[in-house]
């Protein structure tokens, strides 16, 4: 079957609005076909600001503009959305979770992941020292969710460092596997597109994975190089550092004809 992929590559900022409105004139570009799934950053609501700023525009799960506009164009443009990532209110407490919801064209939010291996550390840029649970829950279980094309694991950014969390999603049958990040300049550099590619081969699903990119407005500098990556490790393609989005056509047969030729998830020994 085939599905048409989006990586939406975006340069957030602090205000809302603005961040949504860029959106939703990419969105009306898109070429549109049956099934079509657009794939947003990290913190695609809101970036780069102040250490407060995700708690500031936080919502409830189910109930928010943020949501509501997702949905909205979820709808209006027939769109499987995965709204990369978002904070939620968490009741009683100051922290927000880092979630990554899909919405379905109907507009019905039909899963949701929230961040679990969280950003606490040293880079050397201008920014130097990241501490994600300051302000952030971490989260505590998987989610793998079933849609008329493919079954789709979500995970968000740093996570993409721990294998054993992606062998858990392909292990629930995961095939198209999420990555909105907003990855550092600097680590970005390093290790971004090994990291990406290095999951898509080992667990021998598409690597879905669009990044924030530029310099924002509290200086933080990210890599852009947004990516599509197949099963076989191949780059389905990748962006500059520009903003903007690509769109491309994947074959989901690509999965089940790599893994036949190549079973090295039966050939398991540890986990
Ligand atoms: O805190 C916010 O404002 C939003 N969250 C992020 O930007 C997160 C946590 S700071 N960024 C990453 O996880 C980068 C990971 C990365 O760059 C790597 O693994 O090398």
């Amino acid at each position: 079957m085939n599905l048409s992929v989006v990586t939406m590559q975006m340069s957030s900022t602090p205000k809302v609005e603005e961040n949504l409105l860029w959106l939703s004139e990419q969105f009306s570009r898109l070429q549109t076909t049956e099934n079509c799934l657009v794939v947003l950053p990290e913190c695609f609501a809101c970036f780069g600001g102040a250490e407060n700023e995700q708690a500031r525009i936080a919502e409830d799960y189910g109930n928010g503009p943020i949501q509501d506009f997702i949905a909205h164009q979820a709808r209006k443009f027939n769109l499987w959305i995965v709204a990369g990532s978002m904070p939620l209110k968490i009741k009683d407490s100051e922290l927000v979770y880092a979630s990554s919801l899909l919405f379905s064209p109907e507009g019905q939010c039909q899963a949701r992941y929230n961040k679990m291996h969280l950003f606490d550390v040293d880079v050397a840029d201008a920014t130097g020292q990241y501490r994600e649970s300051a302000t952030t829950q971490a989260g505590s279980s998987i989610t793998v969710v079933e849609t008329p094309f493919a079954k789709i694991g979500l995970s968000i950014c740093y996570d993409v460092r721990f294998p054993e969390l992606y062998r858990k999603l392909q292990a629930e049958g995961a095939e198209i596997i999420c990555v909105p990040s907003a990855f550092t300049y600097v680590t970005g550099q390093a290790h971004w597109q090994v990291l990406m590619r290095a999951r898509a081969i080992e667990n021998q699903c598409f690597v879905v994975a669009p990044n924030q990119t530029g310099t924002h407005p509290n200086g933080r500098q990210t890599w852009g190089r947004s990516v599509v990556v197949d099963p076989w490790g191949e780059i389905v393609h990748q962006h500059s550092e520009q903003k903007g989005y690509l769109q491309s056509k994947i074959d989901l047969d690509r999965v089940r004809q790599v893994r036949s030729k190549m079973p090295n998830l039966q050939h398991r020994k540890l986990f």
